[in-house]
């Protein structure tokens, strides 16, 4: 579980982030949305450690991060997958290597063990037979499958994912949304997913935090958000032309 309480940052004199408070359960999928600029990517980076918070505090399974020491950080951070907006895949190694990749960064398994590791994970990401492949040489749903395997490959508690969907068909993604909670049940992590993805926010959203002027403006999951008379949340809900008409269409009975 990861807690946030009353969390500020901001640059230069501008606040981004004003007092947030949220929790993000283990064994769920929990998701920040908002619209462009609200301030997500400012917060993942706050609980990444990658930016210092103004105020507050982030809470790792009762742990404060800001009183962690360098060495309980550098703990902490192998405890953590992040699966990135663009896959992020090493070009120059192939699929077995970019997953046995951390292994060798953040742990002292062998080079056989490394390789038993990284083909067991990718039986798990359904990609059995890419191992000697380039990731040039696959697919974009691959890739990102590829990429799910590497932020897995550690056994992370916390996982973190970074509009895992963008640049993906709508089928293609849903795979991905589904695999990510899958895992985040199989291995009950705490999975933490910033998108826009309306489709993978009606998947996946176990929980759900809307982000808005630097706040929380609603939070609820995915069963309670096409039901929310916050008129903030449904701007964004509806700003789809798609959502637009399921709710015309729920509204006159359909
Ligand atoms: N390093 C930085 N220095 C100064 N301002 C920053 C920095 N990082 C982010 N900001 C500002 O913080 C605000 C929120 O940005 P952020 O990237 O968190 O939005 P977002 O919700 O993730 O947007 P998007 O969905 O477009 O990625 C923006 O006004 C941005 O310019």
């Amino acid at each position: 579980m990861i807690e946030i309480k009353n969390l500020y940052k901001g640059f230069n004199e501008e606040a981004v982030l004003k007092g947030i408070n949220a929790t993000f359960e283990q064994g769920k999928t929990n998701m920040i949305i908002g619209a462009s600029g609200s301030g997500k990517s400012v917060f993942l980076k706050n609980m990444l450690g990658l930016f210092e918070p103004d105020d507050g505090e982030i809470i790792y399974s009762g742990e404060s991060l800001l009183d962690m020491d360098i060495d309980r950080k550098s703990e902490l951070r192998k405890e953590m997958g992040m699966l990135f907006q663009h896959s992020a895949l090493f070009d120059s190694m192939t699929v077995e290597e970019n997953i046995m990749f951390p292994l060798r960064m953040f742990s002292r398994m062998k080079l056989a063990e490394r390789r038993e590791r990284a083909n067991e994970i990718l039986e798990r990401v359904n990609l059995v037979n890419l191992n000697k492949k380039m990731p040039s040489e696959i697919s974009g749903g691959q890739q990102k499958r590829v990429a799910l395997g590497r932020a897995i490959a550690n056994n992370p508690q916390y996982l973190f994912c970074d509009e895992p969907n963008s640049g993906l068909d709508p089928k293609t993604a849903t795979v991905i949304d589904q695999l990510i909670q899958e895992i985040t049940h199989e291995r009950n992590i705490t999975t933490v997913i910033i998108s826009h993805d309306m489709n993978s926010v009606m998947e996946i959203g176990e929980t759900i935090v809307f982000l808005k002027d630097g706040l929380i403006a609603w939070e609820g999951s995915n069963k309670e958000i096409f039901k929310t008379d916050n008129e903030a949340v449904t701007d964004f809900v509806y700003s789809s032309d798609l959502f637009k008409k399921v709710r015309i269409a729920q509204n006159e009975g359909f």
